[in-house]
């Protein structure tokens, strides 16, 4: 799968900044630019079921709560859903013995616009949960009915943008919509005897993804219609708007990464995926504009070898401004450039300046302090010992998510020796950011 920036894509509503509360004139104008001119934009509600046990996943940890970077799955798709300004409450289904948990990823996340139900024995059930709290059949509940509804598996966390406001709009106009992709198993129907008895023409079908979408009240309808039967082993809510409510869904041609997360192998696949999304930025921190300055070198070197990776340089946090623009471009990966010193000053700017913006929340940072140091010429033994520094503070910012390390690049005075040190301490930077190992922090690694 090419790689994506972690940065979500442009947004309905991306003319907002990151904490403004959108205005109803700003919403209605990101909406218009939504929806076929003339027509009002349906309220939406989103409802996640999360309260399954994950057997297939073979671990104790149901696999909606099981850790991506250290940190749950299902918050990956709430800040999926959360990006999406038009949908308006977002009701996620969990077990009672999980709610606490629940509400605690909430809480630390600091994920927004969340309501709780309880889950039900089945997905169907959870389901029906959740369209019952957005119903108001429920006294104690503050939703208001959507006109429409998505649903989307808690396991699926990486649904963008378009997909979903594609879905929606399928559903105002066919009262249901559902993704899909292509089949890449055929699929065949055993006899009894445990022998082929037919095989389906694959390319004439789909697998059913998520999300789908619906006329709430189509949906509602049809749940409050199903039978026990349904209800209990029923996997297809578009199946039950078609049954109960005589809606043919419209099938929307999802894109590759909609994928359910079942086996432990979606989980690796995940993390790589993640990993892959937030190292596509690099940015280099160092004292100065001087294009002779060996970090712009460093800087040239970075982006020939990664040359699908945003590579850019800024000077030295100090200011506020800086703070605001750390956030825009949304980059979790900073090389601190030292020449000749081994002090940590400039680090401990950026890393205070990385806590404030809240960064690490989501995403693991990595920091790498750079030393150019001609080290085969000048006794560092007292460099050394500063530079080992580096492992105490190193414990200290793990536990705010940032995984800092320090790479040590050799600065001859011979041009071609120094072209290769750069060379190594840039395929040692790569390594690093692409693997973002907990392992190796404080580590002091030498080109
Ligand atoms: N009683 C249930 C069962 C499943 N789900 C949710 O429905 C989604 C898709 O279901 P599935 O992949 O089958 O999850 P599990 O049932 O947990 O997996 P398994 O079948 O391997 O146990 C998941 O987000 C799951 O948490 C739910 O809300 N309530
Ligand atoms: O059957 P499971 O509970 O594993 O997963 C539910 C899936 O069937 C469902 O998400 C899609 O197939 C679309 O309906």
């Amino acid at each position: 799968m090419e790689p994506r920036p972690a940065a979500p894509r442009p947004r309905l509503c991306d003319s907002l900044g990151a904490d403004q509360t959108p205005s109803a004139s700003t919403l209605n104008a990101a909406r218009a630019e939504a929806r076929p001119a003339g027509r009002r934009a349906p309220a939406v509600a989103a409802v996640l079921p999360a309260g399954g046990s994950g057997e297939r996943m073979g671990v104790p940890t149901p696999k909606q709560f099981c850790p991506v970077l250290e940190r749950p799955l299902i918050s990956y798709t709430l800040q999926a859903l959360e990006r999406v300004c038009w949908i308006k409450d977002i009701v996620v289904a969990v077990t009672g013995e999980n709610m606490e948990a629940m509400k605690g990823i909430i809480q630390k996340y600091q994920h927004q616009r969340i309501s709780l139900v309880e889950a039900g024995v089945t997905r169907h059930r959870s389901i029906f949960n959740g369209l019952k709290a957005l119903a108001g059949d429920q006294p104690d509940s503050k939703l208001s009915k959507p006109e429409v509804v998505i649903i989307h598996d808690a396991v699926r966390p990486f649904v963008e943008e378009d997909v979903l406001l594609k879905v929606v709009t399928a559903a105002k106009e066919y009262g249901a919509a559902g993704a899909i992709r292509p089949l890449v198993s055929t699929v065949i129907s055993p006899s009894a005897d445990g022998c082929l008895d037919h095989s389906l023409e694959r390319a004439r079908h789909r697998a059913s993804e998520m999300p789908q979408a619906f006329l709430f009240d189509v949906i509602y309808e049809a749940y409050q219609q199903c039978s026990d039967y349904d209800l209990e082993f029923g996997t297809e809510c578009l199946q039950l708007a078609l049954k109960y409510g005589h809606i043919k869904a419209k099938l929307v041609e999802g894109s590759p990464d909609l994928w359910k997360v079942t086996y432990k192998r979606d989980l690796y696949a995940a993390e790589s995926i993640i990993k892959e999304r937030i190292s596509q930025h690099i940015c280099l921190v160092m004292d100065t504009k001087d294009e002779n300055h060996v970090g712009h070198r460093l800087e040239e070197v970075l982006k020939d070898e990664l040359n699908h990776v945003k590579v850019t340089s800024r000077l030295p946090c100090h200011t506020g401004r800086d703070l605001d623009q750390i956030m825009s471009e949304q980059c979790y990966s900073y090389v601190c450039v030292n020449v000749m010193t081994s002090d940590f000053e400039e680090i401990r700017k950026l890393v205070d300046m990385l806590e404030e913006s809240n960064l690490s929340i989501l995403y693991p940072v990595v920091v790498i302090s750079v030393y150019f140091l001609d080290y085969k010429s000048v006794p560092f033994d007292q460099k050394m010992e500063n530079l080992m520094q580096i492992r105490e503070y190193a414990k200290e910012v793990k536990k705010r998510n940032i995984l800092l390390c320090g790479l040590l690049i050799y600065y001859p005075q011979d041009e071609h020796k120094l072209q290769e040190s750069l060379r190594q301490g840039a395929t040692i930077i790569a390594t690093l950011i692409k693997e973002r190992n907990s392992g190796l922090v404080g580590q002091l690694l030498v080109a």
